[in-house]
C-alpha cells in the first residue's frame, strides 16, 4: 500500500527496506515482492507520478525542466572546465525518480561497456554475454504510437520480453529521412546502424523511446511498481526522506547497518524502521555518497574535519562521478517546416527543445587520442555522440526570436574527466556539491571538436544541399580547433547521466566501494543497487544500463535470501 505519513505505517520491521523508488527502487520492489515470504517497505522523498501530466506526455519532458516540484533542482559548483558556468544538474524526484522525468532516450549499451566492467571488477557475472537475460528480461519493443511498418527502422531480434515498453518516435519529423540518407551516402564514416540494442552502438539509427504504443512514457514506476501497489507484502511510504543510516551491531568485526532513519523535514521528527536482512539504497549517483557519508561511511578524514564520527573508511565514496558532456551545434534551415514554428507562433514551450529522432554514435581517428589509451571500452563502443533534433533545441543557448533551424547536439560519451559528490553540510535537507568536472581532461576537449567536425563534415551530404543554409549561434561562428574548443566550454551542459559515485570494484580491492554483488565493503546488511555502481560510465545513455543492473541485483538477493 502506499503511505504519505510515516505514523501510519503498519510495522518497523521489514526484511527489505528500499530506500528510493526510482528507476532502480521499483525493480528492486517488484522483483523481490514475487517472493510471498519477503516483506518489503520502500522509501521515497518524492511525490505519486500517478495524475502528474509531465510525466506522461513525452513532448512534456523538458518542461519539468529547470525547477519543479518533481525534481531536486540541483546546480552544480562553478565547472573549471566551462569558463566557471553553474549548470543545473537536475533528478527525478518523485515515484520512477529519474525514469519519470527523462528525455526517454533508450539504450542498453554496447557489449563493449559490460566486458570492460567484467574485466575491471574482475567477475565474468558482468560480461555482457551474463547479462543478457537481464536486459532481455527489462524491456520489450513494442509499435509506435502511429503503428506505422518499422521494418528497416529496427530489429526485432535483439529486443527482449520485459516490462519497459521501446518504441521508435510516432511521429516523423522532416530530418529523418535526411538523415538516414546521408548515412547511406557517407557510409564508411557514419555507417548505418539497424538496431542500437544489437550490442554494437556504432552508426547511425533511428532513436528508440520508452514510450509505449499509446505515446505515454514508460518508467519504473509504470513498467514496475503501478501494478504491484497492492501486494500484502509491499509497502511505498512517499514525500519522505531518508536522514541516514544507523549502525545497529557489529559481526565478525564489521558494523551492521540495518537501521533507516527517515523525516519529512529537516526540523521534523526522525522516524526508523529496521531490515531483517537488508538495507537497499536506490538514491542515484548525487544521493547514494550524500546517505552513505551522512552515515559515516566515506573518507574518514573528510567525514572527520565535517564532524560526522567515520565509522567505515571508504575514500571512494563521492569520487570518479563521470557524465557526458553535450552541446549544440544549430544551423539554419530553409523550410517552415520545424517545430520552431509551432514554438514562433503559439510563444508556447513544448517543442523548444524538440527531441531527437535518430542518432549516431562514433568513434574518433586514432591521431585524436594523441597516442593517449583509448578512452572508450572497445570498437563497438563510441567515443562521442551525434541527436539530431528538427528545431532549435535549447541547452547554453536561448532560442532566437524567429527563423527556422536544426539542432544536431554532440555528447563525448566516453569520458575521461572525473568529478566528485562531497558534503557540503550535515544536514541531510541541504544539498551536496556537485562536481562532474566536464572537459577537465584534455581529450574530452579533443573529442568533442572531433565531434563538432564530424558533424559538419555530416551535413555536407546531398540531403542537405539547399536545407541547410548557414551555421548559427556561437558554435556556428566557430572555425578552428582553438575556436570549437573555446565555443564548447561556453556550450557544454549535461545531458544528465552521472553515474559511478560508489562505484563496484573486485572483493578484496582497496579501491570502490561496493563488491560484485553490489555489497558496500566493510559493512554488512547494506548493498546498492543504481547508477553509482558502474564502474565506469557506459557509452550511451544511462536508463537501460540502470535496468540492467537492478535486475541483475535483485537475482542476486534472491538467491542470497530464499
Ligand atoms: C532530466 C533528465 C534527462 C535524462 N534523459 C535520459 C534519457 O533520455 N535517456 C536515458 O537513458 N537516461 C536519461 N537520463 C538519466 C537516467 O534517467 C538515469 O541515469 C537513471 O534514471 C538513474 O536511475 P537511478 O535508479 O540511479 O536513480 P533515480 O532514478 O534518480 O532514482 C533515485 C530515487 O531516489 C530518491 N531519493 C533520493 N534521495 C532520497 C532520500 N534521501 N530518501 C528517499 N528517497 C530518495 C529520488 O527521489 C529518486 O526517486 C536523464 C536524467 C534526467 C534527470
Amino acid at each position: 500500500l502506499l503511505y504519505t505519513d510515516p505514523k501510519k505505517l503498519p510495522k518497523i520491521h521489514y526484511d527489505f527496506v528500499i530506500v528510493g523508488a526510482g528507476t532502480a527502487g521499483n525493480v528492486m520492489a517488484n522483483r523481490l515482492t514475487e517472493n510471498g515470504q519477503f516483506s518489503v517497505l520502500v522509501i521515497e522523498a518524492g511525490v505519486n507520478n500517478e495524475g502528474v501530466l509531465a510525466t506522461t506526455v513525452p513532448f512534456l519532458a523538458p518542461t519539468s525542466q529547470p525547477a519543479s516540484p518533481i525534481l531536486w533542482n540541483y546546480t552544480t559548483v562553478p565547472q573549471k572546465g566551462l569558463d566557471n558556468r553553474v549548470l543545473g544538474y537536475s533528478r527525478g524526484r518523485i515515484l520512477g525518480g529519474s525514469s519519470s522525468v527523462n528525455f526517454m532516450t533508450y539504450t542498453r549499451g554496447s557489449d563493449d561497456d559490460y566486458d570492460r566492467w567484467a574485466k575491471l571488477v574482475e567477475d565474468q557475472v558482468w560480461s555482457a554475454k551474463n547479462l543478457e537475460p537481464y536486459y532481455l528480461k527489462s524491456s520489450r519493443l513494442v509499435p509506435p504510437a502511429d503503428h506505422h511498418n518499422t521494418n528497416g527502422q529496427v530489429n526485432p531480434v535483439v529486443h527482449g520480453n520485459g516490462p519497459v515498453k521501446i518504441s521508435v518516435p510516432g511521429f516523423p519529423t522532416d530530418i529523418d529521412a535526411r538523415v538516414i540518407n546521408s548515412s547511406h551516402e557517407l557510409s564508411s564514416q557514419f555507417p548505418f546502424n539497424l538496431d542500437v540494442q544489437s550490442g554494437n552502438t556504432i552508426g547511425i539509427s533511428v532513436v528508440q523511446n520508452t514510450v509505449d504504443s499509446q505515446g505515454r512514457r514508460s518508467s519504473s514506476a509504470t513498467a514496475y511498481l503501478q501494478s504491484i501497489l497492492d501486494r500484502p507484502n509491499l509497502d511505498v511510504l512517499i514525500q519522505t526522506q531518508v536522514t541516514r543510516l544507523k549502525q545497529s551491531g557489529i559481526t565478525s568485526r564489521k558494523p551492521i547497518f540495518k537501521v533507516v532513519e527517515f523525516a519529512q523535514s529537516s526540523t521534523g521528527p526522525r522516524f526508523q524502521v529496521t531490515a531483517n536482512n537488508e538495507v537497499i539504497l536506490c538514491t542515484g549517483t548525487i544521493n547514494t555518497p550524500q546517505i552513505l557519508m551522512l552515515s559515516g561511511i566515506g573518507d574518514a578524514i573528510t567525514l572527520k574535519k565535517i564532524g560526522i564520527t567515520p565509522i567505515v573508511d571508504l575514500p571512494d565514496v563521492g569520487q570518479n562521478l563521470q557524465d557526458h558532456p553535450i552541446l549544440s551545434n544549430y544551423f539554419v534551415v530553409n523550410t517552415t517546416n520545424t517545430f520552431d514554428t509551432e514554438w514562433n507562433t503559439t510563444g508556447e514551450g513544448l517543442f523548444v527543445d524538440a527531441p531527437g529522432n535518430t542518432l549516431g554514435f562514433l568513434r574518433v581517428n586514432q591521431s585524436v587520442l594523441h597516442g593517449v589509451a583509448d578512452p572508450s571500452a572497445g570498437p563497438k563502443s563510441g567515443h562521442f555522440e551525434m541527436i539530431f533534433a528538427d528545431g532549435f533545441a535549447v541547452t547554453a543557448e536561448a532560442s532566437p526570436a524567429s527563423g527556422n533551424y536544426i539542432t544536431v547536439n554532440t555528447a563525448v560519451v566516453s569520458p575521461s574527466s572525473r568529478g566528485s559528490i562531497t558534503l557540503a553540510s550535515t544536514d541531510p535537507f541541504a544539498f551536496p556539491n556537485m562536481d562532474p568536472a566536464f572537459l577537465t581532461a584534455s581529450l574530452d576537449v579533443s573529442i568533442m571538436v572531433a565531434a563538432v567536425k564530424a558533424v559538419r563534415q555530416f551535413v555536407t551530404a546531398s540531403p542537405w544541399r539547399g536545407y541547410i543554409t548557414s551555421r548559427f549561434g556561437n558554435m556556428g561562428m566557430a572555425n578552428t580547433d582553438e575556436e570549437i574548443a573555446a565555443a564548447s566550454r561556453l556550450g557544454v551542459v549535461t545531458i544528465w547521466h552521472p553515474t559511478s559515485t560508489a562505484m563496484m570494484s573486485p572483493a578484496n580491492a582497496s579501491w570502490g566501494v561496493v563488491d560484485t554483488r553490489l555489497l558496500v565493503k566493510g559493512t554488512v546488511g547494506l548493498r546498492i543497487v543504481d547508477a553509482s555502481v558502474f564502474p565506469v560510465i557506459p557509452a550511451g545513455h544511462t536508463v537501460g544500463p540502470v535496468y540492467i543492473v537492478a535486475e541483475r541485483a535483485a537475482d542476486f538477493i534472491k538467491s542470497e535470501w530464499c
